[in-house]
This record gives C-alpha cells, structure tokens and sequence, in this order.
C-alpha cells in the first residue's frame, strides 16, 4: 500500500462565517511530512488542527499558500483528481467512526462494504477482508455482529474499514476521545500496526498527551501556526520564515508579551535575557 508525504508551504486559511466575518484558522503554516511517518498534532482548541486535517483530505483548497499531498497541489488539481485524491490516497477516521458502520453486519462485511468502490485491479493488489482483520490482529472479531461489541471493538472495525482501500495517508480526528485507556491503548497500536504493515503516513489530532507521546514525532498548533515539535520525548522550538519562535509555556510565564530579551551567542548556544524598565539585564 505505501505512504503518502504531505507537505504545506505557507499555508493560510480564512474562513468567511455566514455574518460575512473572516477567521484566520492558518497563519503561514510551513511543514514536511514523510512518507510513512506517524504524527501527532495537538494544540487547544480552535488553534486549527481539523483545519489542517480537512486541508490534507483535500476537503478545503488552501486560501493561500501551497498544500501538496503525493506531490499533488490540492490548491490547482481539478475537481476530479481531487475526489480520487479524497476517495483512494486519504482515509479519514473520525470520532465515534465505529457509530457509523452497519450494526447487524460482521466486520468482514462491513470492510467489504467499505471496498465496495474499489476497481478489480486494486481488488487484487490489496488485502480482501479477512486478511486485512488478520493482519491488524483484529481476527478474533470475525464472525460477530458489530451490535454485540463494544464501543473500542467497533472503533477498531471503523479503523480497518478506513485504510481497506488502500489509503496512503490515514487522517484521524481525535479517535481516542470517547475511548477506555485500554481501548484508547488498542487503537494506538493499531496506528502503529497499520504504519509497520503497510507504511501508511499517519496524521492523527489529539489532545491526549499521553497518546501524542507515543507517536515518533507531536506537532502542536498554537494560534493557527506550528508552536513547537516533540521528537522521541523531546521539545523543540519551530523557527517561522519570520525568524519567529514560538517560547514554551512554561518559559513564555517568566517572560510576559512585551517582555524585552537579549539575544547572546555563546559557545554552547543562544542564550536568551530578559532586561528591565531601564535596559538593564534584569
Ligand atoms: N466553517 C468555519 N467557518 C468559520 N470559522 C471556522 C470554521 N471552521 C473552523 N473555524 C474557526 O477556525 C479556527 C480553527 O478551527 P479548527 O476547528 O481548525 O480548530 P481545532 O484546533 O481543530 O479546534 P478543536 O480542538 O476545538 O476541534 C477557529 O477559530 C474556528 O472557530
């Protein structure tokens, strides 16, 4: 199946609310994705995340700025590539996915139903049903009825139906939020299974810290811009074309707006100081 990169290059999203209000959601989003790579992106709320998501589905074109999925510009391919773009390359998974499957049919056949588009080439090339379940280690569900499982067992259904059609970029919106820490566990292996089986690119929006901590690389939005990344346990600063970083929170609190700081070269590094009312190093 294969991953899929993204990438945004100055990406800015204005909506217009039906007050004739405009709502900058992107201010110059820059951001490079790797095929196969798993990602985080956290953020508060309103900061942009499911904008950026809907960007990547090809669901909105940019209103400035590039967003390139597969190396395709989803801001000039045509209505058409772009609805092959929404229906072969991305898989989306929303919240609560597993209420929207057919409850009476088994996860074989609800996998099916969701490979009913599929052309006899890609039936081929791609795992049917019951591998597919096998495969994810979802086989010990076969058989039964979706109405008699639990909310994280139908979710889990709801993930395999998703990438059946061989996705290479997997958008998930928050599908840990409604879950038990043992089906929120699930699903974050199944992220990861999916990822080794079949180098699926996986963006997933969470504000769960523990689920972004265990995903290779977090991305945290902050104010419709990147703020920071996480890599392997590891907080970093995000330079913007501006040559603006983002502080983080807990230093931003020792440096309040307005704040004015010295910028020092030192062997080690930047070292960055606040100075007082009268310039002086504080
Ligand atoms: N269709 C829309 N029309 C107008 N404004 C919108 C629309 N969709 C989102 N916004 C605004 O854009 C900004 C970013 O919204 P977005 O939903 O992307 O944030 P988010 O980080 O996903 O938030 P949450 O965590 O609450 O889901 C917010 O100010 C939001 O109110």
């Amino acid at each position: 199946m294969g991953g899929v990169a993204v990438r945004c290059v100055n990406v800015v999203q204005i909506y217009t609310t039906a007050g004739g209000h405009d709502v900058v959601a992107l201010r110059g989003v820059d951001l490079d994705i790797r095929p196969g790579e798993e990602v985080a992106l956290l953020g508060p709320s309103g900061s942009g995340k499911s904008t950026l998501l809907s960007l990547f589905g090809g669901v909105l074109r940019p209103s400035a700025g590039k967003v390139l999925v597969d190396g395709r510009d989803i801001s000039r391919i045509r209505e058409a590539e772009l609805g092959r773009l929404r229906s072969g390359t991305v898989a989306s998974l929303l919240q609560g996915a597993g209420r929207n499957l057919l409850p009476y049919a088994s996860p074989e056949e609800n996998v099916e139903f969701a490979r009913r588009a599929l052309g006899a080439a890609a039936r081929r090339r791609l795992p049917g049903p019951a591998e597919l379940l096998d495969r994810l280690g979802l086989g010990g569900l076969a058989g039964r009825p979706l109405a008699a499982m639990s909310g994280g067992e139908r979710q889990r259904v709801a993930f395999a139906s998703a990438i059946s059609s061989g996705a290479g970029l997997l958008l998930a919106d928050e599908p840990t939020s409604q879950l038990s820490h043992d089906d929120r566990d699930a699903m974050v292996e199944l992220v990861h299974v999916v990822n080794r089986e079949f180098g699926t690119t996986v963006v997933l929006v969470t504000h769960d810290p523990e689920v972004a901590a265990r995903m290779p690389r977090s991305i945290t939005i902050r104010n419709g811009r990147i703020g920071s990344e996480g890599r392997h346990g590891f907080d970093f600063g995000v330079v913007d074309e501006d040559g603006a970083v983002h502080i983080p929170d807990d230093l931003a609190r020792r440096f309040p707006a307005g704040t004015l700081v010295q910028f020092e070269e030192t062997a080690d590094g930047v070292v960055l100081r606040p100075l007082d009312e009268q310039g002086e190093r504080a």
